[in-house]
């Protein structure tokens, strides 16, 4: 048996930071207390003196590229940068090559993922064949083989009677479905919002009815359906709203904002620069401030940071040219604790709250909590200390960051999943 105490930590304990110690017995939380005084010898102590020590966080949506683009990322970098972001569970998207929409193809995922991966990780199976068109995926075989949830992400499900249908199946095997809400005949080939800015720097617009529309119409299906609807990267004022009202009418949908959408608007890009190019693109200012109103009335259920890494040479390109997708598992709970919890607009027990606690509670997931008996899956971060955001400290192989050059609070100092040191340790 393996015993290690973090030592003189700060936990949330009713939602105030509190002088703690916990000890872990091999893979698992085996006592919290103010102090512990080990009277079995322990292996190690960890000192966590003036950290704060947090559940480990839990992402529900990332792009690992692997197979098929691992010049962008891998399982192996993806999930270290999860770990140097503080997260233990992550959410795999499946727009990788091949896709994993066959049972076969979804253990070999799998396979992948456990021999990879640094942190706990889930996969999404896709929603249709090749993540497009309408021939529906074997949802029966891909939940038996291991599948997380289903979702096209990086692209919408166009025909109405594709999502009624996979919301039918999918509700009767009691998964999710996770839409990125996005109708094709509504985006123009734009590169940004549509709005005063795209007018302004003459880049073609997306309305942002685009994501709208389509939520509206899966709300609907959602509703005739009874399936658990979950909508990506909710950006607009009118995304919010369907959502809200859907909510009161007792629809079973949950949704996420991610990091970027609620940290910086369109008003923030002030040249052709693909760093600030995601999709769904930033909003409006009004759009941000009706995301960050969503998160704490409870309309937006968590946050996900939509990490999406690219190249170098891609994200140099033009915006017109550049693919979509920024990065975010290593700075988002940083950026949102220096912007959001620093200035009082946040609490840091909602943070949390959003970052770990809800997407683990939502879907079922055996994470998010730091009591006795959970799984010693933690974060010790830094909230006092000043540092500056580098690549050079990425573990992701995407530096496609808005974020970069950022001063902030809040730097993960370790991090332990299952009781093992996966960052940190060394640093
Ligand atoms: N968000 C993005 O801009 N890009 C994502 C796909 C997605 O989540 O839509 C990607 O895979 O690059
Ligand atoms: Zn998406």
């Amino acid at each position: 048996m393996m015993k290690r105490l973090i030592k003189n930590g700060q936990c949330l304990i009713d939602g105030h930071l509190q002088v703690c110690d916990i000890l872990i017995t091999d893979d698992k939380i085996s006592q919290i207390e103010q102090h512990i005084t080990a009277d079995v010898p322990v292996d190690q102590i960890i000192d966590a003196q003036g950290l704060f020590v947090s559940p480990g966080l839990v992402d529900l949506h990332v792009h690992l590229r692997d197979p098929g683009q691992t010049d962008k990322e891998t399982v192996k970098t993806g999930s270290l940068a999860a770990a140097h972001g503080g997260y233990t569970t992550i959410a795999a998207m499946p727009n990788v090559i091949p896709a994993p929409d066959t049972p076969q193809r979804m253990r070999e995922m799998l396979a992948l993922n456990q021999r990879d991966g640094a942190v706990h990780m889930v996969q999404y199976a896709t929603i249709t064949t090749e993540r497009g068109g309408d021939e529906l995926v074997d949802m029966a075989g891909l939940k038996a083989a291991g599948a997380f949830a289903f979702s096209n992400d990086g692209n919408g499900v166009q025909t109405a009677g594709t999502m009624y249908q996979a919301m039918k199946q999918a509700a009767k095997l009691q998964m999710a479905v996770v839409a990125h809400a996005e109708d094709d005949s509504l985006t123009y080939g734009g590169v940004m919002h549509e709005g005063s800015v795209s007018k302004r720097l003459g880049l073609p617009g997306i309305p942002s009815v685009s994501e709208t529309a389509q939520v509206a119409r899966d709300v609907t299906l959602a509703a005739a359906t009874g399936v658990h609807y979950h909508v990506c990267h909710v950006s607009s004022a009118a995304t919010v709203q369907v959502i809200r009202a859907a909510k009161a009418a007792g629809v079973h949908v949950t949704c996420e904002v991610s990091p970027h959408h609620l940290l910086l608007s369109d008003e923030d890009i002030t040249g052709d620069n693909a760093m600030f190019k995601m999709n769904p693109p930033l909003g409006s200012e009004q759009d941000r401030q009706a995301l960050i109103a969503g998160l704490l009335d409870g309309t937006i259920d968590l946050i996900a940071t939509d990490h999406a890494p690219h190249t170098d040479a891609e994200k140099a390109q033009s915006m017109l040219k550049a693919p979509f997708g920024i990065t975010g598992s290593e700075t988002a709970f940083a950026m949102l604790y220096t912007k959001f919890v620093k200035t009082g607009l946040f609490s840091l027990a909602q943070l949390i709250n959003w970052m770990a606690v809800q997407p683990a509670a939502l879907f079922g997931l055996n994470a998010g909590r730091l009591t006795e008996g959970a799984p010693a899956d933690l974060a010790l971060f830094d909230l006092t200390t000043p540092t500056t955001i580098d690549s050079a400290d990425f573990l992701s192989k995407g530096h496609n960051s808005p974020f970069i050059g950022e001063h902030i609070l809040g730097k993960t100092v370790r991090t332990l999943v299952a009781g093992k040191d996966v960052y940190g340790s060394k640093h």
